[in-house]
């Protein structure tokens, strides 16, 4: 699998070129497709397997699954030996979040599970305060390389609060395969979308336009098209989707949104 940083050295694009200015991006110039991963913590956990079937026959490109350890955000829900008994079931991507305070103790059991992306908490590998956007904090790295050579793809996920500049030292180190944007605090699904956490993709798309950036928390038909606008490709929508009488509707919603928002190119 080619990471962001070498798939952008070899369309020409190299992660560390001058990001363009915000209004003049090319249209479609080379961002990732649309891809919609419901997240399955608003699914009927009784009937998951299923759950997880009607949804990708609805549309769905990859499943996203929320992992709680009740420590690193206040609520528990699932962890790898759910995510093995799905893989019997199911051959979608799994997308999965750990919203855990130890995620490297877990490498080794996602891997095994069936995980395709592992995505962790920067502010759960190091403190914020001791980050910096100009130089990779070894922890971090470390926990990035351990995923890939675990055979999954790598992913950082970013509380509001946290700057987006302190994860551009592991993309531009070729480290990272998404970076997930939290537009909630996390730990609960269908809460309200903070517009403000938003903003925080245009500059990583201005400057990683290859990466996938995923947008998680209170998204849906209503604030689509400003998730879309800043730039993410990859949507996370838990209560909209599965919450929605016709799921399959509200997956193509979104995905037009986005698709369209790529083809002007613009990021906001
Ligand atoms: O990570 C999460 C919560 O921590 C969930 O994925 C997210 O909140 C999705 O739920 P909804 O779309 O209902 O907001």
């Amino acid at each position: 699998m080619a990471s962001v940083t070498e798939s952008l050295a070899a369309n020409g694009n190299g992660a560390c070129a001058a990001a363009a200015p915000l209004d003049a991006l090319p249209a479609g110039r080379d961002r990732p497709a649309a891809l919609i991963s419901p997240s399955i913590l608003s699914a009927d956990f009784a009937t998951l397997a299923d759950e997880c079937k009607r949804i990708v026959d609805l549309g769905a490109d990859w499943l996203h699954i929320d992992v709680m350890d009740g420590h690193f955000v206040p609520n528990l829900t699932l962890g790898a030996p759910v995510v093995a008994c799905l893989r019997k079931h199911s051959k979608a991507f799994f997308d999965c979040h750990l919203m855990v305070s130890d995620p490297a103790a877990w490498v080794q059991d996602f891997a095994k599970a069936g995980a395709d992306m592992f995505t962790f908490h920067l502010e759960a590998v190091a403190d914020v305060a001791d980050l910096s956007a100009s130089s990779a904090h070894p922890a971090v790295a470390d926990l990035a390389k351990a995923v890939r050579a675990a055979g999954m793809q790598a992913g950082v996920a970013l509380k509001p609060s946290t700057p987006a500049e302190l994860v551009f030292p592991y993309i531009e180190a070729g480290l990272l395969d998404l970076v997930l944007v939290l537009t909630v605090n996390p730990g609960f699904g269908g809460q309200k979308f903070m517009e403000d956490a938003v903003s925080k993709c245009a500059p990583l798309r201005a400057k990683f336009p290859g990466l996938h950036i995923e947008v998680d928390g209170g998204v849906g038909p209503s604030t689509i098209d400003a998730v879309a606008a800043a730039g993410a490709n990859v949507i996370v929508a838990g209560s909209a989707v599965f919450g929605a009488e016709r799921p399959g509707e509200v997956i193509a919603t979104l995905r037009s949104s986005v698709e369209r928002a790529a083809a002007v190119g613009a990021v906001q």
